[in-house]
């Protein structure tokens, strides 16, 4: 079936609509960051850059680690942007632009988070380097997107509706880390359960002037359990990448740099530092 002109968008010169990349431009193996000036402190460990393209918020550079070819892209802030990033990566190596239709052979891209974010549990410093084992979103992507959960998702989602479904302004969603790049780029890191929300200050428990609906949402969530599994750390995008990157077949994984510890009211004064640690980290893994 031929996907409508309204529906995907291909620019006069054969780029999509907002990544403003073609088809080529994009390796299997796709390191997202949400700062656009993150893009270059990641592909200045390439050993060779291929190319160097962007529009708005999405920057992209394409070189090689080695033999291994990579893309790093930034998504901008929040899972809106998420919902443009990944279908268009889906529909770049996806979709023939010749013809608007979904390939006979679909590929599976790999694709990590590197982002910073605030812990919630108190042995957790700042300076940790932490993977997601679980992205739970706070913020209304889902709902619009028919999503199948694993068992293992099921009870851990309804666990999670029981602690937090008082709020009756949230409908959250869960979706597991790629087992395999968990288990790989993720080894030996601290791992948990990140959640993911619509916004950096009252929707992450922060107060400044305006006043807070939720009162003392930081000790709600990390006092929530399922089994040995909690919520380790808050940032803005990680849930939207693990549900849509399952819905569209890929793997993914997110890794955290820990800029804050939100139970010590601390932010670290030298937060470049440790997004280097993580992006070294994981480029070492790739
Ligand atoms: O540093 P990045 O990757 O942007 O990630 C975190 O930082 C931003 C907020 O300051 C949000 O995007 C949050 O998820
Ligand atoms: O606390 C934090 C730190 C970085 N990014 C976030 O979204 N939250």
């Amino acid at each position: 079936m031929k996907i409508a002109e309204s529906d995907l968008i291909i620019n006069p010169d054969g780029t999509i609509y907002h990544l403003n990349i073609l088809p080529e431009d994009v390796a299997e193996t796709v390191i997202t960051v949400g700062d656009p000036d993150r893009v270059s402190e990641v592909s200045k460990y390439f050993d060779r850059i291929e190319l160097k393209k962007g529009k708005r918020e999405f920057i992209t550079h394409t070189g090689f680690v080695g033999s291994k070819r990579v893309t790093v892209l930034s998504t901008g802030i929040g899972t809106d942007n998420i919902d443009i990033v990944f279908n268009e990566l889906d529909a770049l190596v996806n979709i023939d632009f010749k013809t608007r239709e979904v390939k006979k052979e679909l590929t599976s891209l790999n694709i990590v988070r590197v982002g910073t974010s605030g812990a919630v549990q108190p042995d957790i410093p700042m300076g940790t380097i932490l993977a997601s084992s679980y992205g739970l979103g706070m913020d209304a992507l889902m709902n619009y997107y028919v999503q199948e959960l694993s068992g293992d998702e099921h009870s851990l989602l309804d666990d999670v509706q029981a602690h937090f479904g008082h709020l009756k302004h949230i409908n959250p969603y869960l979706t597991a880390a790629s087992e395999t790049l968990l288990n790989s780029i993720g080894k030996e890191m601290e791992q948990g359960i990140t959640i993911t929300a619509p916004g950096f200050y009252a929707p992450q428990g922060r107060q400044v002037r305006a006043k807070n609906a939720v009162p003392n949402f930081i000790g709600l969530i990390n006092s929530f359990r399922s089994g040995n599994l909690r919520v380790t750390n808050l940032e803005m995008e990680t849930a939207g990448i693990y549900a849509l990157a399952k819905v569209l077949g890929h793997k993914a994984l997110s890794v955290n740099a820990i800029l804050a510890s939100r139970v010590k009211f601390e932010f670290s004064r030298n937060p470049n530092d440790i997004v280097e640690k993580a992006i070294k980290m994981v480029l070492e893994r790739i």
